[in-house]
Parts: C-alpha cells; structure tokens; sequence
C-alpha cells in the first residue's frame, strides 16, 4: 500500500488527509505538534471510513517517527495569513517550521517525495531543497495548481459554462506577481482572447491574483482549504497513480526559463519519480518580462533565509 504523510493537522492538512482517504489510493499520516489534534482527526475521518467506502489506514500522530515509509510528505505545517497581510509576512515564522520539518522528514523518510504547501510558498520550497539536500525532481510545490483552478473558476463564471470544457494556466511565484496566461487558457480548446474582450480578461486576472487575500477577507482568522486540498490530492494520485499529469507548480529551476537557483511556478510533468520534466513553454516578451519580475520577487526573499 502506497503511504503519504501530512505534516500539519489545520485546515489544510486535516482536509488533504480526508480527500486523500476519499480517494483511497493510499495510508495517511497526519503530524502535527499540537497533542490530540491529528490523533482526533484521524480517528474522526476512519469513523467515515464504513460510510464513504475508503478502507485504508488513517493514522494521526506527534511523532515524525511514524512518516517512515512515506512515498509522498505534504508540508502544510506553519502559520496562516490574516486580512491586511501578505505571504511573505509569513516567512520569519515559517522558515523555522520547514527547518524543522525537513529535518525531521531526512531522518525518517530520506527516499521520499516533498510537496511543499506552506506559504510563502517558492521560498520554503526552496528551503526545504536546501535543508533536505534532496534531489530536485523530489521537491516542489503546490500553489500553480491551486491558481490555475481559480482562474478557470472564475472564467466559467463569466462564461455560464461548464468548468470541465476549461483548461487555465497560471505560472510564477505564488503572491500578487504570479502570471496567469490568458493565450494559454482555454475553454474547448478556442484561446480565452477570441472569446471575451481584453477588459474582461485583465478583471479576471486581477481576481485570479487576488483570489487568495479575498478569501483572508472573508474568513478573517485563516486562509483558503478547500481548493488548496483539492490541488494537493490531485498532484498526489498523479505521483502515485504515475499519470504524467502536467500541472504548474513550483519547481527548481537550473537554466529553464533563464532562471537559475531559485524555485518557481512553471508547467512540470508528474510521475511516481516527482517532476519528471519541466515544461519550457513560448512566452511572449510581455509574459517573459512578467515571469522575470514574479522571479525577482521570489529572489528577494530567498536571499534573506540562512538554510
Ligand atoms: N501553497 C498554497 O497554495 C497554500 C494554500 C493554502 C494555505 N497555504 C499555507 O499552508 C499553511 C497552513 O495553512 P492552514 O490553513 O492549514 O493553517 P492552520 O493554522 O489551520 O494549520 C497549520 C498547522 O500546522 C501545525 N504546525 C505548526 N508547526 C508545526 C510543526 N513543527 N510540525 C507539525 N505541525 C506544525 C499547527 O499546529 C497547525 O495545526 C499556511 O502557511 C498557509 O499560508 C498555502
Ligand atoms: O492566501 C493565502 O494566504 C493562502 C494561500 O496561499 C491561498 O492562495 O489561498
């Protein structure tokens, strides 16, 4: 039986544990610091186990111990975003979280993959490269994903069409530079610049790049897990089911999109070892020079971490 492990218990962990279970495809274990947490968790999504049909194992635990084994570690652990603040306000407090976690993940599960969630997300992706030393088809992160979807979300809205006929793209780093790429989606395979003027679109986009702090506006006192365990769940079956699947997301780059050292949003191909390939699609000069500037953005914070 295929093992994932979710460090972090919150909103985002405990809800990735019960979507993973859903899907029955693989054991889960959920870590958290806080005792009793994902061991009520746990126990509260096995009790559903009889009635949804899943019948694999979920454990909750406050011992890293327990991830050994563990083809998959999905990092959510760390603090979440409050109204009137930005991902990177995180990243004092969550950089030595991902320190610890990753120490603890190169103890007990070495020969794993690392899906990093955490915010802000390409500068703890990127730490965790670091800190575990892994090689960096195994470490990456979520956030593409998640962005993709809320474009297309929100293009469906405008469209009164189905989400299913829409495919969305979303590249860059995960905050207000990320660069969702109009002449890449599309709704039935017809560009989304021949089905809707260019004001609406530029209104589309904004909402995509904003889509995370409207939802810190609505809630208040955390941030989005719906969608971001939905992301999560469908980035794990395509490692494990090894489905190819290409989806955005936050990879190590070594020369690809001329960036080097730094880890960003940017189409990979999924398989059971990880980003099995990086996807180098044709940018125009008004999307290039967007991607550089969402990379400088990301740089600037990977040069204040000491790893
Ligand atoms: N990448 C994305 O697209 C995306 C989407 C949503 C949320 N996030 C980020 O994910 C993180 C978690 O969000 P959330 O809503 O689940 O927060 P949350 O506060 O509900 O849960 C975080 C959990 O992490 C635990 N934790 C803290 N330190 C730990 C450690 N050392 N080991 C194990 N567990 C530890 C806490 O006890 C808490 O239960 C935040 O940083 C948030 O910004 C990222
Ligand atoms: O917005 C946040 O802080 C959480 C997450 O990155 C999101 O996009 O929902």
């Amino acid at each position: 039986m295929n093992k994932v492990a979710v460090i972090g218990s919150g909103n985002v962990g405990a809800t990735t544990v019960q979507r993973l279970a859903e899907l029955n495809i693989a054991d889960v274990v959920m870590v958290d610091i806080v005792e009793g947490l994902p061991q009520g968790k746990a126990l509260d999504i096995l009790q559903a186990a009889p009635l949804m049909g899943y019948d694999v194992d979920v454990t909750g635990t406050n011992d890293y111990a327990d991830i050994a084994g563990s083809d998959i570690v999905v990092v959510t652990a760390g603090i979440a975003r409050k109204p009137g603040m930005d991902r990177s306000d995180l990243l004092a407090t969550n950089i030595k979280i991902t320190q610890q976690v990753c120490e603890n993940i190169q103890k007990y599960a070495p020969d794993s993959i690392i899906m990093t969630v955490t915010n802000p997300l390409d500068i703890i992706t990127y730490a965790a490269l670091r800190c575990t030393q892994f090689d960096r088809n195994r470490v990456f992160g979520m956030s593409g994903l998640l962005d993709s979807s809320r474009f297309a979300s929100f293009i469906a809205k405008e469209m009164n069409c189905s989400v299913r006929d829409i495919n969305a793209m979303v590249l860059g780093g995960h905050g207000d530079s990320m660069v969702p790429l109009p002449e890449y989606s599309t709704v039935s395979g017809i560009p989304l610049s021949r089905l809707m003027d260019g004001e609406t679109i530029n209104r589309i986009v904004e909402r995509t790049v904003n889509a995370g702090a409207e939802i810190v506006g609505h809630l208040k006192n955390g941030s989005a897990f719906y969608a971001p365990s939905a992301a999560i769940t469908i980035m794990v079956e395509a490692i494990l089911n090894d489905t190819k699947k290409i989806v955005p997301a936050s990879a190590f780059l070594n020369g690809e999109y001329g960036q080097h050292d730094i880890c960003l949003g940017v189409p990979v191909k999924l398989g059971r070892n990880g980003v099995e390939e990086i996807i180098e699609l044709e940018l125009t000069d008004e999307e290039t020079s967007a991607l550089q500037k969402s990379a400088e953005t990301v740089k600037e914070g990977i040069a204040t971490i000491r790893i």
